[in-house]
């Protein structure tokens, strides 16, 4: 009689330590759920054995996943750098703006007309959905550095990042695209105008966000940079340009 429980190792728990490799059929099983880590022994053995098919990919990402998160101005080049970054080092870029559209788009989504009305008005979704996708899509990329674009963007996400991801992730720095407001809305009103498709690069969703951006992120940026947290980084210049200096700080901090 299998009468005593058997907890599950908690390293086989967290984010990037087992997880980001396990089969889809084992997503929702009590290997992967953080609130339901216990189970019978006859059922953590059968999981165990399954997941032991893996173990060699498990073991190499044993190390809790690095990540780096990328902060500026709306239009800043935010998007443009984590390409570069990623076609030079080894990182898998997450752009909160973009999950969040994908949601907006995915049929059946119950955020969908939520996520349509702050991203035009130029505000800051709930956590609670940002965080969420952030972390599904973590999961699921199998990756163990992230550039994670356009957030914390205000305190409720720098919060909401706190409770439910610190502890899973050792957060490098952030890098921080400094620019001019006058050329962040010129590069917004480009980005429209050749075809973004994007409902907020329009003046009026424009001064939102940068209305935004000045009362909440900024804050936020703040705070990291008196934790002696930010490398910043000057965004006027061309991009190829901009890299280099983006490089220089990806390379001083140990990254090949
Ligand atoms: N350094 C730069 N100089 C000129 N234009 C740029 C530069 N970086 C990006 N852009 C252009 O500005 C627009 C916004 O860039 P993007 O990377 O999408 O910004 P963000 O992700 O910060 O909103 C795009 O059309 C992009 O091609
Ligand atoms: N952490 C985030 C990031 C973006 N967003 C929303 O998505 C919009 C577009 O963000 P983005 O990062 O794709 O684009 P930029 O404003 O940086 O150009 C923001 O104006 C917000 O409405 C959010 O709510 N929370």
């Amino acid at each position: 009689m299998w009468r005593a429980i058997t907890r599950i190792p908690k390293t086989l728990d967290s984010l990037g330590q087992g997880v980001a490799v396990l089969p889809q059929q084992f997503q929702h099983s009590q290997l992967y759920n953080n609130n339901h880590n216990i189970c019978s022994k006859t059922n953590y053995l059968s999981l165990h054995n399954q997941a032991s098919l893996i173990r060699p990919k498990y073991r190499m990402s044993s190390a809790k996943p690095k990540v780096v998160f990328v902060l500026g101005g709306p239009g800043a080049g935010k998007g443009t750098q984590c390409s570069k970054i990623v076609e030079r080092f080894q990182f898998e870029h997450l752009s909160a703006g973009d999950l969040l559209r994908e949601e907006r788009s995915r049929e059946g989504s119950e955020y969908g007309q939520l996520i349509e009305e702050y991203i035009r008005n130029g505000k800051i979704v709930p956590v609670e959905v940002t965080c969420s996708l952030l972390e599904n899509a973590m999961k699921n990329s199998g990756k163990s550095r992230f550039l994670i674009d356009g957030f914390p963007r205000n305190q409720d996400n720098l919060d909401g990042w706190n409770r439910q991801m610190s502890d899973k992730t050792e957060m490098q720095f952030v890098l921080f695209f400094d620019c001019a407001e006058d050329v962040c809305v010129k590069r917004c009103l480009g980005r429209g105008q050749s075809g973004s498709g994007r409902s907020d690069d329009n003046m009026e969703s424009l001064k939102k966000r940068i209305q935004t951006y000045n009362n909440d992120s900024l804050p936020i940026i703040k705070y990291f940079e008196n934790a002696g947290q930010v490398k910043r980084i000057d965004a006027s210049p061309d991009a190829d340009k901009v890299f280099q200096e983006v490089e220089r700080v990806f390379l001083a901090n140990g990254f090949q």
